[in-house]
């Protein structure tokens, strides 16, 4: 036996074909290009990759991308006017401020300056409430992303038993809301957690978002349990994840790779939320299929 892979850059591609088409449509019925600014403060190398991907991503699907890149020292008032320039340009659909922020800025004052309707990563505090509450939000990326593969690989959730390993407000919580909402039975662990071995064991659905490399052992999985690995570790063996991939293959029933999993899915759905938003602020249908 052996898990079955689940493709995220297979999946990420396909989502990525049909946000194309529905980009197409929108230009071609309303004028509307959708448009996507990304935000990098610093020069961390890999951030700035990941910044770069993201607007290559955007341009591939028709969309625009506004690249901005301030300085390491940038004062929080400078990153706070930018942040409002960018709200009241409507050429800009999405607004996305790479994290971490370097520590003399505000990371909280920097997101929540963002208009909830352009928050295509669903961290300020509106969207994180009403994901919580059940309303209508921006969700999110890299848990949309893993609900999107956990759905098509499992079908409805309901009565799984889940288990979150990491609580961060980018990935943790906001997995645990999105499973919940799905009637899953979610447990959320974090560093202070008794007993993870045996919580993982009983678990269907296993998210780690730890970021400690090849963490979860494969004696944690439960025969056939669906494993998301969230986690991007440099290492000297190169890339990779929070599970230890080569035994957990072995008892998961379906798992995620590092690379080539969660992470190009996490770029597909900020498109997504892109063109969610653009079909929002111009009162048009919402694309089938693109939100929970
Ligand atoms: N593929 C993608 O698209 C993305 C990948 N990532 C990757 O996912 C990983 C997690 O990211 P992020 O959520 O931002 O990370 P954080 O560092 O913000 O959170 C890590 C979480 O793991 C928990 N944790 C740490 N050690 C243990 C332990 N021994 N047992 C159980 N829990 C533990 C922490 O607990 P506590 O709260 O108690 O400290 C914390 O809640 C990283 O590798 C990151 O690079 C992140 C975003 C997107
Ligand atoms: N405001 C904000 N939103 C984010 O969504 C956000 C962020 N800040 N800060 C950093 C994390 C990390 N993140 C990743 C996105 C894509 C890959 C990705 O595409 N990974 C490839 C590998 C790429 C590589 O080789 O490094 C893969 O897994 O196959 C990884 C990680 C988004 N994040």
């Amino acid at each position: 036996m052996g898990a079955e892979l689940i493709d995220g850059k297979a999946f990420a591609a396909r989502l990525r074909a049909r946000i194309a088409g529905e980009v197409a449509a929108l230009k071609a019925a309303h004028g509307v290009t959708p448009g996507l600014a990304v935000v990098l403060v610093g020069e961390d190398p890999a951030s700035a990759v990941y910044v770069r991907n993201k607007g290559k991503a955007a341009c591939e699907v028709g969309m625009e991308s506004f690249e901005h890149r301030l300085p390491a020292e940038v004062s929080q008032a400078d990153l706070l006017a930018l942040v409002a320039r960018l709200n009241g340009d409507p050429a800009v659909n999405g607004i996305l401020v790479q994290l971490p922020l370097p520590a003399h800025i505000d990371e909280a004052a920097v997101i929540n300056a963002i208009s909830p309707e352009k928050d295509v990563d669903g961290f300020t505090v509106l969207n994180v409430g009403r994901l919580a509450t059940g309303q209508r939000a921006m969700v999110p990326c890299t848990p949309l992303g893993c609900l999107m593969m956990l759905r098509d690989r499992l079908g409805p959730l309901g009565g799984k038993d889940a288990l979150v390993i990491g609580r961060s407000n980018i990935v943790g919580k906001p997995m645990a809301q999105l499973l919940l909402a799905d009637s899953a039975t979610v447990t959320v662990a974090h560093s202070r957690t008794q007993g993870l071995p045996d919580l993982c064991r009983r678990a269907d659905i296993v998210v780690a978002a730890v970021g400690r490399p090849r963490f979860v052992q494969g004696d944690w999985i439960k025969p056939g349990a669906a494993v998301i690995d969230v986690g991007i570790n440099r290492t000297e063996a190169g890339l990779v994840g929070d599970v230890d991939f080569d035994a957990a293959r072995r008892v998961a029933g379906a798992i995620t790779p590092v690379p080539g999993g969660v992470g190009p899915m996490t770029i597909a759905c900020l498109l997504a939320n892109t063109l969610t938003a653009t079909a929002r602020v111009h009162g048009l249908p919402e694309p089938d299929g693109l939100t929970p």
